[in-house]
């Protein structure tokens, strides 16, 4: 970048088509060949307040930081105006908003929280720059060209044991480094897991999300559970190293949170089963190497089997509001034969196998929505501070403050409702977890994913129609407002999570009480 100085009055004398600058946050612009490609129009930018004026508060009612960052715009920049400091610094990578509400509490300068320790922020800090400088670039680019995500991502996520550590502490982290030693196996807890599924959220790429391991979320621990030593070692080992994907295959066209009505079916063979069926809205189905599929038995009782990719098995993309970078299938299984040890669990008692990872999973899509929430709320704050409506910035009316209010009261509320659940997990056993937080956790659940909704449309109505445009300053808000409904649907729709809730709370009621 340049660095020459100029006066604003040198500047004012360029001011025409053909010979145009202007100064945006100190630095001046020679927009003379530029302005004839400019997306917003020639007229704009000749207009007399902004020809060879001063044009940062017109520039940021307009666009995005990131316009100013793409090298194509910076090699506009021919110096400075003498005297003048640079004002707006976009966020270095892996550092922490300085916007009110956009980050947690544990997050926030000058706050205490009871429930994260030194290991806890250092893993953080790690983990979002490693999310910002590796995830964030693949994702956005993926979301768009709705390819899977990169396997240079895989790669360096292997290295530093990332895909391990997305399923959370047990076992299978033993002898392992995580994040280059930052923490050590037997310290890593569930909070670090909430740190990873909100860190990850951080790329605003919903369908990227569950393009990058969703598949493994689900689909791996039955396999490394259930699985006979020898094939769950090996497989566990592939999918750590980055070199092999997991998708969970349960529903079906027939049948979705009625696990109990699936038609694939295996027969049993000499060595094994044969499958034959279909399942349907299988994240990461279209690339992934390894299905744990539920299966109906011949007397009629429910199996899981891992099947992998080959004869016999075609996934085809389905299309849906995120990008097919989430890998989204309809998959059939055609006269496969599968070996007996692949089964998962016993025979006919599949559905203990499905329902073991239930919770942790909706426990884990929650860490990711509420934090996905939150970055909604900085792009709201943001918008409303500098943009000017009538003179004044959108904030100065007051049905704008009372939907910001209402947006910051619910994700602060889903969080600290997340955060005591997470701490019970910590001192639970996985047996007490399904006792005590099944019922808790799809509550969560859903009122996570309702206050998402009632954040995105609010959103939606602060941005106008920039909120529903893919492109500029409104694309988060778009993003968000489109892909929101995968959370509230996807590992247990919101009345259904509702139902379970309950149920679970009335069959603890004491059997004395009375009002
Ligand atoms: C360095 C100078 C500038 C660059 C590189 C630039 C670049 C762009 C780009 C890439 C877009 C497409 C939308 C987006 O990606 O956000 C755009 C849109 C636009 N620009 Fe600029 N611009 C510059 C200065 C200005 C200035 C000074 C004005 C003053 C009025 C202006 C007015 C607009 C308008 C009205 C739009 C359409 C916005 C919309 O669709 O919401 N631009 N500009």
């Amino acid at each position: 970048m340049s660095s020459k100085q100029f006066s604003v009055e040198e500047v004012a004398a360029h001011n025409k088509e053909g010979d145009l600058w202007v100064i945006i946050d100190s630095r001046v612009y020679n927009l003379s060949k530029f302005a004839a490609m400019h997306p917003g129009g020639l007229s704009v930018l000749l207009e007399e307040e902004v020809a060879g004026k001063d044009a940062t508060e017109a520039f940021f009612s307009l666009h995005r930081y990131e316009v100013l960052e793409r090298p194509q715009f910076k090699r506009l920049v021919i110096g400075s105006i003498a005297g003048q400091k640079q004002q707006i610094f976009p966020r270095a990578s892996g550092e922490l908003s300085k916007i009110p509400y956009a980050e947690a509490t544990w997050l926030t300068s000058g706050y205490f929280s009871p429930y994260y320790k030194d290991h806890h922020r250092k893993f953080q800090a790690a983990f979002r720059k490693f999310v910002e400088d590796v995830i964030v670039p693949d994702g956005r680019a993926r979301e768009e060209d709705g390819k899977r995500p990169s396997q240079s991502v895989f790669d360096e996520m292997a290295k530093l044991n990332i895909i391990a550590m997305r399923l959370g502490p047990g076992p299978h982290l033993k002898g392992l480094e995580l994040m280059g030693g930052i923490v050590k196996p037997e310290e890593f807890d569930y909070f670090h897991e909430l740190i990873m599924g909100q860190e990850i959220s951080r790329a605003h790429a919903r369908g990227y999300n569950d393009g990058l391991g969703g598949g493994t979320y689900i689909g791996l621990p039955p396999i490394m559970n259930f699985g006979k030593p020898e094939l769950a070692k090996r497989i566990t080992q592939e999918v750590f190293a980055g070199k092999k994907l997991c998708a969970l295959a349960i529903t079906e066209a027939f049948a979705g949170s009625d696990v109990a009505g699936l038609r694939c079916h295996a027969k049993k063979v000499d060595g094994g089963y044969i499958v034959t069926g279909t399942k349907k809205w299988i994240t990461n189905g279209t690339f992934a190497d390894y299905f744990t599929v539920g299966c109906r038995t011949d007397q009629g009782g429910l199996s899981v089997l891992m099947i992998e990719r080959g004869p016999g098995v075609e996934t085809k993309q389905i299309k849906t509001p995120y990008s097919t970078t989430a890998g989204t299938a309809y998959i059939t299984f055609d006269n496969v034969f599968v070996p007996a040890d692949h089964l998962l669990g016993k025979e006919n008692q599949g559905l203990q196998v499905i329902l073991s990872n239930f919770n942790h999973e909706r426990w884990g899509m929650t860490t990711a929505s509420i934090s996905a929430q939150r970055l909604i709320v900085e792009e709201c704050l943001k918008w409303v501070s500098q943009r000017k409506v009538f003179g004044k910035p959108l904030h100065s009316q007051a049905v704008i403050r009372s939907k910001i209010a209402a947006m910051i009261s619910r994700v602060e509320a889903a969080q600290n409702w997340l955060e005591s659940v997470t701490y019970q997990m910590n001192h639970m056993s996985y047996k007490d977890q399904a006792n005590h937080l099944a019922g808790p956790i799809a509550l969560l659940k859903k009122f996570a994913t309702e206050t998402a909704q009632e954040t995105a449309r609010d959103a939606v109505q602060v941005f106008g129609g920039r909120g529903i445009t893919k492109t500029g300053m409104g694309r988060f808000i778009e993003h968000y407002h489109r892909t929101v409904p995968f959370d509230a649907v996807l590992g247990g729709a919101e009345d259904v999570l509702g139902d379970l809730g309950v149920r679970q709370a009335l069959r603890k009621m004491p059997k004395d009480a009375r009002l």
